[in-house]
């Protein structure tokens, strides 16, 4: 099997990388299943051996809360051509549930998370990096929005986590990692000239 292209999308949290990703493998949706969807926030360390008080207090923007170990294990594992079997993670109970995934090898693997492109032994890993750049009030808004409606957050939450850890861990670790990228991307998930640039590299990936 040929060595499979993989793509990382990074970003703020609320930039827009699902709505991208989705966007660009919408695509393919009728070619059988040729570009397959891995995202890092499955690889959220389990917290199951602790309270929830403390799991709400736990610095989720720093790059120790990913299993990053077993994410490049994985990445190995699909370039070999195998299939893997990854967590599965609950932002309502900040930790994974008891079921894994399997996502079957494919000729193109996108990964989307916010801290891909901050971890410098990840990078030799990806053939494609790209970074979508969102003001991070517009961040912040869509993220309010979203995390209330699907994440089983209030809105005092969000603001308090907002202040301690996402805004400053974004200006550590994330937004100096948008130098590492290939292509830097403006308006989210909705650039369409951005989509149609990225589909067609991935075209040619597949027969
Ligand atoms: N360009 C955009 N315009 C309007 N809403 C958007 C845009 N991009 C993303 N959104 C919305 O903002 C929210 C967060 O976007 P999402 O793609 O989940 O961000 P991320 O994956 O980077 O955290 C979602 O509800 C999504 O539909
Ligand atoms: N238990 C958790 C784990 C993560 N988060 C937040 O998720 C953000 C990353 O996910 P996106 O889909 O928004 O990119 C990150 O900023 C963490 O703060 C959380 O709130 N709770």
């Amino acid at each position: 099997m040929q060595k499979p292209l993989i793509i990382a999308i990074s970003g703020a949290s609320g930039s827009g990388k699902s709505l991208f990703t989705e966007n660009l493998i919408n695509a393919f949706s009728e070619q059988g299943r040729p570009v397959q969807i891995l995202r890092e926030d499955h690889y959220y360390r389990a917290q199951d051996h602790l309270p929830m008080e403390a799991r709400e207090k736990n610095n989720y923007d720093h790059p120790n809360a990913f299993e990053h170990e077993l994410l490049k294990a994985h990445l190995g594992a699909l370039r070999n051509g195998e299939p893997i079997d990854y967590p599965h993670y609950c932002f309502k109970t900040h930790t994974r549930l008891p079921k894994t995934e399997r996502l079957q090898p494919a000729p193109v693997v996108i990964l989307e998370g916010i801290m891909l492109l901050a971890r410098v032994e990840l990078l030799p890993l990806y053939d494609v990096k790209i970074f979508i750049d969102t003001p991070l009030d517009i961040c912040l808004m869509r993220r309010m929005m979203r995390d209330v409606r699907d994440r089983g957050r209030t809105m005092e939450s969000v603001a308090k986590q907002y202040e301690q850890t996402v805004k400053p861990m974004y200006h550590q670790f994330i937004e100096p990692s948008r130098f590492t990228a290939d292509v830097v991307v403006t308006q989210g998930g909705k650039n369409q000239i951005a989509l149609d640039v990225i589909k067609s590299h991935i075209q040619q990936f597949i027969k």
